[in-house]
């Protein structure tokens, strides 16, 4: 059994994705959930590039990391002309009081030349002195072969003297970098194997997702020999991102025999790869990024099944349209309702609702569906609501308030500010509820009035809130009288849910979305 070392760089490489920015806050919990499932390797940042994370590793030094995952601090090799230990860089990076440095220096021949404007005996030098420096100064070294596969092209005579430069200063990982992620897995393999034998410390892998092959690349380096790989949480990372560290573990974890990863032993049973639903989850949440549906394995849609032959073959044989079990990474199985539907569908979900399951009920809400989606719901992102369709045709949804009406102003003051006010009117058990609410516009308005209107019955109410609200037009050739979707998410502290009203009116289409949120999470809360 081969144990491969996962290397995470979301800290440093991943926060150079476009749009992805973490606070020193964000950085620390991290690195911490990282160290708590078992990653080997944790890049916490560049200490010469901002203060920031500069910090970070004073804030891990004060307080270190609790399991087995080794801090690496990342730098590139010493400037031109420069002794290293005078170099601002490696001072930031002595400073950091890491275990492990990642140093960066170049493979290639046109950028050694090109880029930094140095002979290539000057790049070699830059790269020996560095990694002896850090050496002599007790530091693990990885050394990261910038441009690693097209410097191997471009001069494979050059190429391995980088290397070799490296190894023999005392680097202790040699690292493959497919920088601009242009490479094919098979020209991975063969220089990876050219590689091996040029020197004899481990290879790793470090790959970028350009042509969309980070993660078959990674795979590929490590069939032909590396035992080390690099990469992002959800492939965040420059440009379109770096290998995606969930599908580089899910594969080796689960797919791939002979390899062990996380603390796995390596016996293709899920080790090490529950938690990676988790994992992205929790990343994408700090990031404040929206999760990517169709993400292999950990995606919300990775294992939805939609179409009506899917979801009667997967009751029969969970196996007939999955490669995997969603629970050997931490995620579940999803029926999706639309009028792709068959009957399969509804049974699956009434199910799950423990609702009686006759045929005849299954053929009146597939009929309610196919209807409903012809005048324009969409119950695919919106399965709280269809959960309260199915209770209603099935006679077992009790309404906890009944709208008795609801009124909504829009001044406009002479300095031009608009004011939105609602008023709603509710029946609530044996109560007439009237309350009045301001909001930034008519729904937000409505939402306030209506929650107020219900909080002395339904405390838990306060804990939930709307996260996200998208309308859209459905007939556009009717233009005013079009009409339109609303569809709402809500969350409170376990789940998010969906909802959705279609309406000639938006505010009477919004209104039907809330009030099925609302009702979810109090059908919820009783269960
Ligand atoms: C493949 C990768 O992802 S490598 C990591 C890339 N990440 C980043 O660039 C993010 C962090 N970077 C930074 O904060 C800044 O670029 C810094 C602090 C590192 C440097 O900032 P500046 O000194 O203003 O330089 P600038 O960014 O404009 O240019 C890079 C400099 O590094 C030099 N350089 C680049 N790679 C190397 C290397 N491997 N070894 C030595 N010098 C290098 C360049 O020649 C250039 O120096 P020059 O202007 O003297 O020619
Ligand atoms: C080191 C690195 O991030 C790269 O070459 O892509």
């Amino acid at each position: 059994m081969k144990t491969i070392q996962i290397y995470d760089t979301t800290l440093r490489d991943g926060a150079q994705g476009e749009g992805v920015s973490f606070s020193l806050e964000d950085k620390v919990l991290i690195a911490r959930k990282l160290d708590k499932l078992g990653f080997d390797f944790i890049e916490g940042g560049y200490p010469l590039s901002n203060p920031k994370d500069a910090e970070f590793f004073q804030r891990l030094h004060e307080k270190p990391l609790e399991n087995n995952a080794k801090l690496c601090a990342f730098g590139m090799t010493r400037r031109k002309g420069v002794v290293a230990k005078d170099d601002p860089g490696m001072i930031a990076l002595i400073k950091a009081e890491t275990p492990v440095v990642t140093i960066v220096g170049k493979t290639s021949d046109f950028h050694a030349k090109e880029v930094l404007g140095v002979s290539l005996e000057e790049n070699l030098a830059m790269i020996r002195d560095t990694v002896e420096f850090f050496v002599s100064e007790g530091k693990e070294v990885i050394y990261d072969a910038e441009h690693f596969f097209d410097g191997w092209k471009a001069n494979a005579d050059y190429a391995p003297q980088t290397i070799k430069a490296a190894a023999e200063a005392g680097a202790s990982i040699i690292v493959m970098c497919d920088t601009n992620g242009g490479s094919l897995p098979e020209e991975i393999a063969q220089i990876t194997k050219e590689a091996s034998s040029a020197v004899d410390i481990p290879l790793g892998i470090h790959t970028h997702n350009d042509s969309e092959l980070a993660v078959a690349n990674s795979l590929s380096a490590i069939d032909a020999g590396a035992t080390h790989v690099q990469g992002t949480i959800n492939g965040l990372g420059e440009r379109c991102g770096n290998a995606d560290l969930i599908s580089v573990v899910a594969n080796l974890a689960l797919k791939k025999q002979g390899y062990q990863v996380l603390g796995g032993d390596g016996s293709n049973s899920g080790g090490g790869a529950e938690r990676l639903t988790e994992l992205s989850r929790y990343v994408y949440e700090i990031a404040n990024m929206l999760p990517r549906n169709g993400q292999p394995f950990v995606g919300q849609s990775a294992f939805a099944h939609k179409g009506g032959m899917h979801v009667h073959a997967v009751a029969k044989a969970a196996h007939s349209y999955e490669h995997i079990d969603p629970t050997e990474v931490g995620n579940e199985r999803r029926i999706l309702v639309s009028e792709l539907s068959g009957r399969s569908n509804i049974l699956a979900l009434a199910t799950k609702l423990e609702l009686d399951k006759d045929k005849d009920l299954m053929g009146r809400v597939l009929k309610e569906v196919v209807e409903l989606e012809n005048q324009g719901y969409q119950f695919e992102a919106a399965e709280a609501s269809f959960e309260i369709l199915l209770k209603k045709l099935a006679g077992t949804f009790q309404p906890h308030f009944e709208l008795i009406k609801y009124h909504i102003d829009v001044d406009r003051l002479p300095d031009g500010t608009p004011i939105t006010e609602a008023t709603v009117k509710l029946q609530v058990g044996e109560e007439v509820r009237h309350e009045v609410a301001e909001g930034d516009g008519p729904v937000n308005a409505l939402d306030g009035a209506l929650r107020k209107a219900l909080a002395g019955h339904f405390p838990e109410l306060a804990k939930m809130h709307l996260v996200d609200y998208k309308v859209r037009v459905i007939n556009s050739e009717a233009a005013t009288a079009a009409s339109v979707r609303v569809v709402i998410e809500s969350r409170d502290e376990i789940e998010s849910w969906g909802t959705v009203g279609v309406h000639e009116n938006v505010i009477e289409a919004s209104w039907m979305a809330l009030v099925d949120s609302l009702e979810y999470k109090l059908c919820r809360s009783e269960s």
